[in-house]
């Protein structure tokens, strides 16, 4: 499949720092990839070096199958870019602003703006000064969806937004991927991009530490799972699941009639159910993977050397 972003050894210096340590990554079109990673990691600048807002020190960088220091407007218009931080200035109300943004975008669809507008609950006719910093963020994402880009580059695209807001976000950004557009978003934290994307990047003090799908993450992730069984002591019921691949962490929770334990599960969940299979269950929750745990391990392990880590931007490819 065609790649709408692609960089190879792409490294940026400001002055004698080096913030971009030779970022490898590549985002199929019609996918929607999500990096995340620590303030300062590299996220923004990552993102202005796709949008040619400042230039790669070394490296190549490849967007929409252009260089985007040659892309010009042309190739501007393809796409639709939420910066970090907006600055808007200017005693203009937020409809007069996204009238002034055509002239680079190029045409939007009539009806698409105030469409917009009403699914994030933005007044467009309200000075951009007086608007707060959420209404501010949604002003922001109606100028980067208006002209419906064949690429989305969104840069904590939730910041300031109430969790309402959030969902109707999730709702665009999954309809701009139905329509086969491409989108590349930033975050902090999984939670967000887990809602949105289907692969993730850990970008790390400059470099990508991790590539890896959605789903590949649930199935790599610890669970805590918590069950009550009958006619079984909680040493024999302890000692079954301690023999699981996986499972750690076995605590007895309550001992009686019929005893409670709870366990953490790491990885696939088959031999543990095989095990529970054999047990007179009366109660058994099964949590949501905590993949922020997982990645706040990534976050924190020992900093990996240029090579990629196994299941990485290299392997992913
Ligand atoms: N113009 C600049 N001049 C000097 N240093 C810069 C410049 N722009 C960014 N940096 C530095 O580069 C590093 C990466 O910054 P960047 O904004 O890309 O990180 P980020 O991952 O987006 O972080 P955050 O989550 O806090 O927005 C930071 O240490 C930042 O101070």
């Amino acid at each position: 499949m065609a790649q709408a972003i692609s960089t190879r050894s792409l490294t940026k210096q400001f002055g004698r720092r080096v913030v971009l340590h030779g970022v490898d990554f590549s985002v199929e079109a019609g996918s929607a990839f999500g990096v995340i990673g620590p303030n300062g990691a590299g996220k923004t600048t990552t993102m202005r070096c796709l949008l040619d807002i400042i230039r790669p020190t070394s490296g190549e960088v490849r967007v929409l199958g252009k260089d985007p220091r040659a892309g010009g407007p042309e190739l501007r218009r393809r796409i639709g870019y939420l910066p970090g931080e907006l600055f808007l200035e200017g005693r203009v109300t937020g409809r007069t602003l996204l009238a002034h943004y055509q002239a680079i975008s190029g045409p939007v669809a009539p009806g698409r703006i105030d469409g917009l507008a009403e699914r994030l609950g933005l007044d467009l006719d309200r000075h951009t000064r007086k608007l707060s910093k959420g209404n501010k963020q949604k002003l922001g994402l109606v100028q980067a969806f208006m002209h419906d880009p064949e690429l989305l580059v969104l840069d904590e695209p939730t910041s300031g937004l109430d969790p309402l807001v959030q969902q109707e976000f999730h709702a665009m950004v999954r309809e701009a991927q139905h329509n086969g557009q491409t989108i590349f978003l930033s975050s902090h934290v999984l939670s967000e991009v887990q809602q949105t994307a289907d692969t993730v990047a850990i970008l790390r003090d400059g470099r990508i530490i991790a590539v890896e799908s959605v789903n590949g993450l649930r199935e790599g992730a610890v669970r805590r799972v918590r069950f009550t069984a009958n006619g079984i002591t909680a040493h024999d019921a302890g000692a079954m699941l301690g023999g699981v691949p996986g499972v750690g962490h076995v605590a007895v929770l309550e001992s009686g009639g019929s005893i409670t334990l709870s366990a953490t599960v790491e990885g696939a969940i088959q031999p543990l159910v095989r095990a529970l299979g054999t047990l007179d269950l009366t109660d058994l929750v099964l949590e949501e993977p905590d993949l922020e745990e997982s990645v706040l391990k990534m976050y924190s392990s020992p900093a990996e050397t240029d090579q990629a880590v196994p299941g990485t931007a290299e392997a992913a490819r």
